[in-house]
């Protein structure tokens, strides 16, 4: 192919996207980027181009990062084991403090690094930055072994300094927005008596979409979707199905908090929300500015 062909080629691409810009200037995008799409130097740079992208076309992206892989990497060098119930960490006092470290000191610097370094205007915060987001302990109960027969009722799990978001202020976030930059959130919030509480990061990035009300929530993962039972990709799905896909034990794990934080985030008001494969190059661009979108939307 010629140069200008090649060049007319990208000239359509460029104009095809020209609707999904209208549409979505001035709009809030919240983008959570799971710590297990940040799998390499190169696709970190193309999502931090994505996230550039978006803001200089007049659309608000807020980014909530996660960091599980990361801070299990420094728990495992420390020789302690990381335990999980329903998807989200048990996390005593030691393990909150490498959660802060890594979480607030290093993944959140790293993505405002290289938003940075590649053209964009980034500040990353915590949600105790601002009491951008805060928490209280959240009580956690055991399934039911048995429903019909009734043994085994189910028992509060303690799950130590993991907290759930009691309310967002979003004040620091408008100020940023304002004034250009791209907020970067990392998932650690503030109790009443001040202290850390360690929140999974989908469920901040709910809460945020839901108080600011976003166009988008966009989930990025390490897994192409939902998928159902056989392994196939839901592209739609109907909240209403999600707790017997939970009961049943199609979703399970890390996907559970996905999928209930969209449920709550649609329930306050966001107008779509998607978990999309992190690990396709430009994922966010695909999901944002094509007809066909990627991944799975819950709806
Ligand atoms: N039905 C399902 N469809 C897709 N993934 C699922 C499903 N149920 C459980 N999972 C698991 O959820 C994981 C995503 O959650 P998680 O590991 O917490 O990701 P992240 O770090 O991006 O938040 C997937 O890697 C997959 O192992
Ligand atoms: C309570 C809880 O589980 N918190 C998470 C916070 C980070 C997170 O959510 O990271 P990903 O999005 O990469 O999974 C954790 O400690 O791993």
């Amino acid at each position: 192919m010629k140069i200008v062909e090649k060049n007319i080629e990208k000239a359509k691409v460029l104009i095809d996207s020209l609707p999904y810009m209208q549409e979505f200037r001035h709009k809030t995008i919240v983008i959570k980027y799971g710590g297990h799409a940040m799998v390499d130097e190169h696709l970190k740079k193309q999502f931090a181009l994505d996230v550039i992208l978006l803001k200089q076309v007049g659309i608000n992206p807020i980014i909530v990062h996660g960091g599980g892989p990361q801070i299990n990497r420094l728990l495992d060098r420390l020789g302690i084991k990381p335990s999980y119930v329903q998807g989200m960490r048990v996390t005593d006092g030691e393990v909150m403090d490498v959660v802060e470290m890594v979480l607030v000191g290093k993944v959140n610097k790293e993505i405002v690094g290289l938003i940075n370094h590649c053209g964009g205007k980034a500040v990353g915060l915590s949600g105790r930055d601002g009491d951008l987001v805060c928490a209280r302990k959240l009580r956690v109960s055991s399934r039911p072994e048995s429903a019909e027969t009734g043994v085994n009722p189910p028992e509060l799990i303690d799950l130590g300094r993991v907290g759930e978001v009691t309310a967002v202020n979003p004040g620091v976030l408008a100020s940023l927005s304002s004034n250009d930059f791209i907020p970067v959130i990392a998932p650690v919030g503030v109790g009443e008596d001040g202290r850390a509480f360690n929140i999974n990061a989908d469920l901040v990035a709910g809460a945020i979409a839901g108080e600011l009300a976003a166009e988008k929530l966009i989930l990025l993962t390490d897994v192409p979707g939902v998928n159902d039972r056989d392994g196939r990709l839901i592209t739609t799905l109907p909240h209403g199905e999600l707790e017997q896909l939970i009961d049943d034990g199609t979703v399970a794990g890390g996907m559970i908090p996905k999928v209930r934080c969209c449920v709550d985030a649609l329930s306050h008001g966001v107008s779509k929300t998607y978990i999309v494969d992190g690990r396709v190059e430009h994922s966010i661009l695909l999901e944002m500015f094509t007809p066909e979108g990627v991944g799975t939307e819950i709806y």
